[in-house]
């Protein structure tokens, strides 16, 4: 039995798909996020009642977005420091939704997290969302990262495994109520962003936000 063997199952409902995006499609879906980027600045939002800021920078789009500050985490139509409306969902992200969501409605929100080498995003549960049928859609842009993932409770087994550029994971079934995060950024691990970094896209359907 290796060491791998006695870490915890990948939870039910998990796929991962590697390599989902070829690296021209990866050039497209950056200068998508740079559009959006424009209309819609990355902000470093802050963790409710300690206001201790993230160390991911994030932004959105779709009709909702996830903000998280001194007041709580929630889903708002408005960008917190801009108040215009997120930009929309790019088409290459809806076709992505239909293709491996297995969900018949489109997703509402999107959130962009850019990592820093230095960033990270501590374990939790994606718990903000009326509509717990829809699985999370994630894609991986930029340098690979460790990203761990374990069960329903917070003290289940972990298993961790890297995510690379162009990766697509898909959190459907139990693995939707896993807890997950990313421990580390591999700094200089892909050519695709100039700056270096890691960016996430996290699609879900939401649908009677809070
Ligand atoms: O960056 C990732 O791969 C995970 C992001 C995440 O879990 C989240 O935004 O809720
Ligand atoms: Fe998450």
């Amino acid at each position: 039995m290796t060491a791998d063997d006695r870490k915890a199952a990948l939870p039910a409902g998990l796929r991962l798909l590697p390599g989902r995006f070829d690296r021209a499609a990866q050039e497209t879906l950056r200068e998508v996020i740079r559009a959006i980027a424009a209309e819609a600045p990355f902000y470093r939002p802050a963790m409710p009642w300690t206001g201790k800021p993230f160390s991911v920078r994030m932004t959105n789009c779709g009709s909702l977005g996830w903000v998280a500050d001194k007041d709580g985490y929630r889903y708002q139509p408005l960008h917190p420091t801009t108040g215009r409306p997120w930009p929309a969902i790019p088409a290459m992200l809806l076709d992505l939704w239909q293709e491996v969501a297995d969900f018949p409605d489109s997703p509402e929100a999107c959130l962009v997290n850019f990592y820093a080498p230095e960033a990270r995003m501590s374990l939790h549960r994606d718990g903000d969302e009326a509509e717990r049928a829809a699985p999370v859609v994630s894609v991986s842009l930029g340098d690979s990262c460790l990203f761990r993932v374990g069960g329903p409770d917070r003290s289940d087994p972990t298993r961790s495994f890297r995510l690379s550029s162009g990766d697509v994971v898909v959190l459907g079934g139990a693995a939707r109520e896993a807890y997950h995060g990313v421990d580390r950024i591999y700094p200089g691990t892909s050519t695709l962003l100039s700056q270096g970094g890691r960016i996430n896209l996290t699609l879900r359907r939401v649908t009677k936000a809070g």
